[in-house]
């Protein structure tokens, strides 16, 4: 599991730890990783230009120690000063190794700059001039290497207002930050270097986790030698219209592929011809009329792709969801439930499974304010509505109250096409019906969906079909130890 922090709590963490260790310790620490990476980053050291980016504070320190350090290995390094002061023991470190106060035109002819304006003792959008060094920074041709955090990134939510810098490496101090996990934020962070500077055993309970490849092996259900198809897990699937006819086929599909014992699929004339034809192992009720009656047992509900938002598809959610098994609520569903809130009253568990438009509805929040901030709004739901939910889109985050929010981290951009919800719902209901908790299915189901759209993409557009079609792929890539990209 890899942990993220709030600002709050490193801040916390890194009080007790000092109190401990002689003074100057944590940043020399900071600084040598610091280094260590800009070095790896520039290949042959001596001879290189390094532009440093320094800010008024312990950022700012970090990046002129590990300056000092690059200097000593013969690299050229420059200090643009933009505070309104300076770690002065740091600054005057690196003029003794041979650096120097630069100018910020240095920036064009950097080999790397080094952002150590602002880290997390930043607090709104960035001032000037740091504004302006930052967008010079991002047009440079050097690699930015960020110290801590990307000047600009919230970093205890990853938000992002005004200019921020896009790293090539982010190299935090002691553990990460929220804001390293989640969209905007993680996007600006490139790949995330943690040194180790011994905050370890100071630290509380994270704010963030995100899973990896190894917890979802721990986590995903395996069948045993007494499994049968109605042991392993029965799903129904309330989805499709006569409108819409594919969500139904790709919910099933997805469901198949993450190894759901049994499918039950429900619904009118169309989407069952469809199903039928190209799902000949579910197990297919006509609906004559907006009733489940007839469909047999099942120990989970996927409720709503395709569903449409009339009264016939009101009746068949109410009757979904006075069911007493857990429902995954996706799609036409979440607007039924935002017009009757009344029907998320139920004994059983509810996992809403919203990209950010739907959530809007839910909530009654704004869609930009919820992109903006993730985390924030996914937990206010959960709490308000009391569900897990599962927020779609750039960085897939999973709340529910009184658990760390759960980020996932495998999904490609790829993804952000016409039904790959859908076979989220269907992987998703799988793992709900094989018996994980709605936490546990949502944040394995994103990660083995988004594992599935890396794998069908490849760096190429892909469609629905394909990203289920990859998810027995992806679950032997973290069952067998194979290769996680
Ligand atoms: N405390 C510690 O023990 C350690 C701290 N470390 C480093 O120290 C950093 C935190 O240092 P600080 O607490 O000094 O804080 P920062 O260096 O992150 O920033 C504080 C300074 O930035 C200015 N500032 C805040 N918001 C701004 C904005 N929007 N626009 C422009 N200026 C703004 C403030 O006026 C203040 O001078 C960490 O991110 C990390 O890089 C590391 O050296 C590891 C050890
Ligand atoms: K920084």
């Amino acid at each position: 599991m890899r942990t993220a922090y709030t600002a709050d709590q490193i801040r916390g963490a890194e009080h007790e730890l000092m109190a401990r260790l002689p003074e100057g310790t944590l940043m020399q620490r900071a600084a040598t990783g610091l280094a260590a990476v800009c070095a790896d980053l520039l290949g042959r050291v001596y001879g290189k230009r390094v532009v440093l980016l320094v800010g008024s504070g312990d950022n700012g320190g970090d990046a002129l120690y590990a300056g000092e350090r690059l200097a000593r290995r013969g690299a050229w390094v420059g200090a643009v000063l933009a505070g309104s002061k300076t770690h002065e023991a740091g600054l005057a470190a690196l003029m003794r190794a041979g650096g120097r106060v630069v100018e910020r035109d240095a920036l064009e002819r950097a080999d790397l700059i080094v952002d150590g304006l602002v880290g997390i003792g930043a607090s709104g959008a960035l001032r000037e001039p740091y504004r302006a060094l930052v967008e010079e920074a991002n047009a440079a041709r050097g690699p930015i290497v960020a110290v801590d955090v990307p000047s600009g990134v919230d970093a205890g939510s990853g938000r992002v207002e005004g200019p921020a810098v896009r790293a090539r490496v982010t190299v935090t101090m002691g553990a990460y930050k929220t804001g390293l996990l989640v969209d905007p934020g993680a996007e600006h962070a490139g790949t995330v270097e943690l040194v180790d500077i011994g905050l370890g055993a100071h630290l509380p309970d994270p704010d963030v986790a995100a899973l990896t490849g190894a917890d979802v092996d721990v986590l995903l259900p395996r069948p045993g030698n007494e499994s049968d198809k109605y042991r392993r897990g029965v799903l129904g699937v309330a989805a499709g219209s006569d409108t819409f006819t594919g969500a139904a086929v790709l919910a099933v599909g997805g469901a198949l592929r993450a190894g759901a014992g049994m499918v039950r699929y429900a619904g009118p004339g169309a989407p069952v011809a469809q199903v039928r034809a190209h799902w000949p192992e579910a197990v297919v009720t006509e609906l004559e009329r907006p009733s489940i009656d007839d469909v047999g047992r099942v120990q989970a509900w996927v409720l709503g792709p395709g569903l449409g938002t009339g009264d016939w598809a009101h009746e068949v959610a109410a009757q979904v969801l006075a069911s007493s098994v857990p429902v995954l609520i996706d799609a036409d569903a979440l607007t039924l439930v935002a017009r009757d809130r009344g029907l998320l009253r139920r004994p059983a568990p509810v996992l809403i499974t919203p990209h950010a438009g739907e959530l809007a509805r839910l909530i009654r929040a704004d869609r930009d304010d919820i992109e903006a901030a993730r985390l924030e709004h996914a937990r206010r739901a959960a709490a308000e509505l009391g569900v897990t939910v599962l927020l779609k889109g750039s960085t897939t985050v999973v709340a529910e109250e009184s658990r760390p929010v759960r980020v996932n981290v495998t999904g490609t951009s790829w993804l952000a096409t016409g039904g790959t919800g859908d076979v989220l719902a269907g992987v998703a209901g799988a793992l709900l019906a094989q018996g994980l908790s709605c936490y546990d299915a949502a944040s394995c189901g994103a990660f083995l969906h988004g594992l599935a759209g890396r794998r069908a993409a490849e760096g190429a557009p892909l469609t629905a079909a394909d990203v289920a079609t990859a998810v027995p792929a992806a679950i032997r890539a973290v069952t067998g130890g194979g290769r996680l990209s």
